[in-house]
C-alpha cells in the first residue's frame, strides 16, 4: 500500500496536560474513523460539539469535532480535527482507539504539511515558511516566516520560471524560423533584455539574502572574561533569572550556559562562559578552551572585567570591554584608559544594574545593524540561496551563450528554469523533501 493510501493521526496541539488538545486525521479513511468514533459525520466545516466512544460505546470525551472533506481542507485530502480535553489520559485513550482503527497510524513528523506539498496545495518555499513560522520566537521572525508562508518567494520564482520559459520561446523559435544562417535580431534582442531584467531582478533578491537568513539562527553574544568578573550576574540580569550559578569563587562557570533573548524583536543567544585563566585543573581548563572556542565562533564578545583589566582581543569578532563592579568603591573608573580606543567601552554594576540599560541599548543598536533590514529578505535558507545562485548563474552563462549559439543559449534558459523548478520543489526533489519535512514536529 502507497504511504498516501493510509490515514495519519497525530496531537497537533502543544504539550500536555492543557486545556484543550487538538488530534488531527488526514487520508482517506479519516471520514470513517470519525463515523465509528462520534457515530455521525456533521456538517462539513463546521464546529460540531459530539460525544466520542470508543468502539464498545464506552465514552472517551465530550469533544468539538470538524470535519474538512478534501481536497478543500488543509492537506488536500479527507481531515477530521478533534478537539478534545488535554488530558494525557483521554488522549491516551483516544489514540489506543485510533491505533487499532482499520488503515490508521500514527504520523510521522511533518507529515501533514509533506501531504499538502504533495497535493500541490503549497509549494516547497511556503512549507518552509511553515516550518520557520511554528519556530518563530520573536515577532521579527514570526513576520518574516509569515511573508514566506504566504508564498512571496513562492510567487516571485513562478514569474521569473513564466519570464524564462517565454524568452525560451523567443529564441527557440529563432531557431526554428532561421535554419540555415542566424537567427534574426529581432527575436534575439527582446528575449536578451527579458533575461537581462530576470537577472537584475534574482541578484538583488539575492544581496538581501544574507539578512534574512541570519535572523533565522539569531544573533550569538558570548560573555567572556577573566574568572569572577562578574559574567554570570550578567548573564542573569539579562536573562532575568536565576540561569547561572554566581559565587565568589573563582572558576564557578565551566560548561557553556546559553539563554534566548528577544531584543525588542531580535532573536539573540547570550553564552556565558568560563573565566579565562592558566589553570592545573582540567576541567577548568576544558572550560577554558570551551569558552575561547566560542568566543571566537561569537558574533560578539563582551568583554567583562574588572577595573583596569583589557580585553584578549579576538580575530574577526568585535569585543566590547565591559568593566563591572562600579558599585565598589575601590572602582577606578574610566581614567585608566586601557580599553582599544577603537571598541566600545562600557562601565556597569551587574550586580546593582546600574549601567545595564545604555549597555542593552547598544546591544539592540548592533543587533540592528547586523540583521539590517529584513522587510526585504526572502530567502531565508541555504538551499533557496543554493538554486537561485545556480538561475543566476545559468541566466548570465545563456546571456554570454547568445552570441555563440542559439541553441547553447536556450539550453542554459533550460537550466536555469529548472533550478526555480526545485526551488518551488516541483521537480526531482525526493532527496531535498526527506530532509525538509523531517525537521517539522509531529502533528504538522
Ligand atoms: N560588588 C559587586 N560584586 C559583583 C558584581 N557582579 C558580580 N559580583 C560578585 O562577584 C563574584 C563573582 O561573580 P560571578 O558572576 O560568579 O563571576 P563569573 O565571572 O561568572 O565567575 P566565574 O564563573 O568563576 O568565572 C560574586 O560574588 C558576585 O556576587 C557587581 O557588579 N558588583
Ligand atoms: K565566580
Ligand atoms: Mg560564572
Amino acid at each position: 500500500m502507497h504511504p498516501r493510501d493510509q490515514t495519519i493521526f497525530a496531537l497537533s496541539s502543544g504539550r500536555l496536560p492543557s486545556a484543550i488538545a487538538i488530534v488531527r486525521l488526514s487520508g482517506p479513511h479519516a471520514g470513517a474513523a470519525l463515523q465509528t468514533l462520534a457515530g455521525k459525520i456533521p456538517p462539513a466545516r463546521m464546529a460540531t460539539r459530539v460525544m466520542l466512544r470508543e468502539h464498545q460505546g464506552e465514552p472517551i470525551d465530550d469533544a468539538v469535532v470538524l470535519w474538512f472533506p478534501g481536497p478543500a481542507s488543509a492537506t488536500g485530502e479527507d481531515v477530521v480535527e478533534l478537539h478534545v480535553h488535554g488530558s494525557r489520559a483521554v488522549i491516551a485513550t483516544l489514540f489506543s482507539v485510533l491505533a487499532v482503527t482499520p488503515q490508521l497510524r500514527p504520523a510521522e513528523p511533518g507529515e501533514f504539511t509533506r501531504r499538502a506539498f504533495e497535493n500541490g496545495k503549497i509549494d516547497l518555499t511556503e512549507a518552509e515558511g511553515l516550518d520557520d513560522l511554528i519556530h518563530a520566537d520573536t515577532d521579527r521572525q514570526r513576520r518574516q516566516a509569515l511573508r514566506q508562508l504566504t508564498g512571496l518567494l513562492g510567487d516571485r520564482a513562478r514569474s521569473w520560471r513564466e519570464q524564462i520559459i517565454q524568452a525560451a520561446a523567443l529564441i527557440e523559435a529563432g531557431i526554428d524560423f532561421a535554419d540555415e544562417g542566424d537567427v534574426p535580431a529581432e527575436l534575439i534582442a527582446p528575449a536578451l533584455s527579458r533575461i537581462e531584467r530576470l537577472l537584475t531582478d534574482i541578484q538583488s533578491v539575492l544581496s538581501a539574502q544574507g539578512r534574512a537568513e541570519r535572523l533565522r539562527d539569531g544573533l550569538t553574544v558570548v560573555i567572556a572574561g577573566p574568572p569572577n568578573a562578574g559574567k554570570s550576574t550578567l548573564m542573569n540580569q539579562l536573562a532575568q533569572r536565576e540561569v547561572a550559578i554566581v559565587s565568589p569563587h573563582a572558576g564557578t562557570t565551566r560548561d557553556l550556559i546559553e539563554v534566548q533573548l528577544d531584543l525588542e524583536g531580535y532573536p539573540v543567544t547570550v553564552i556565558d562562559t568560563a573565566g579565562i585563566r592558566e589553570t592545573n585543573d582540567p576541567v577548568e581548563q576544558e572550560g577554558v578552551r570551551r569558552a575561547r572556542d566560542r568566543a571566537a565562533q561569537a558574533d560578539l564578545v563582551l568583554w567583562l572585567a574588572e577595573d583596569d583589566q583589557v580585553a584578549e582581543p579576538q580575530e574577526d569578532v568585535p569585543v566590547w570591554l565591559v568593566r563591572n563592579k562600579i558599585d565598589l568603591p575601590t572602582f577606578e573608573g574610566v581614567g585608566t584608559g586601557l580599553a582599544p580606543s577603537e571598541s566600545p567601552l562600557f562601565e556597569i554594576s551587574a550586580r546593582s544594574g546600574e549601567g545595564l540599560p545604555a549597555l542593552l541599548k547598544a546591544l539592540v543598536g548592533f543587533a540592528r545593524d547586523y540583521f539590517g533590514s529584513t522587510e526585504s529578505g526572502l530567502i531565508t535558507r541555504e538551499r533557496q540561496r543554493t538554486l537561485l545562485s545556480e538561475t543566476a548563474a545559468a541566466l548570465r552563462r545563456s546571456i554570454a551563450a547568445v552570441n555563440l549559439g542559439e541553441e547553447l543559449a536556450a539550453e542554459e534558459l533550460r537550466i536555469a528554469g529548472l533550478a526555480l523548478g526545485r526551488l518551488l520543489g516541483r521537480v526531482d526533489v525526493e532527496d531535498v523533501l526527506d530532509v525538509i519535512f523531517r525537521e517539522f514536529c509531529v502533528g504538522k
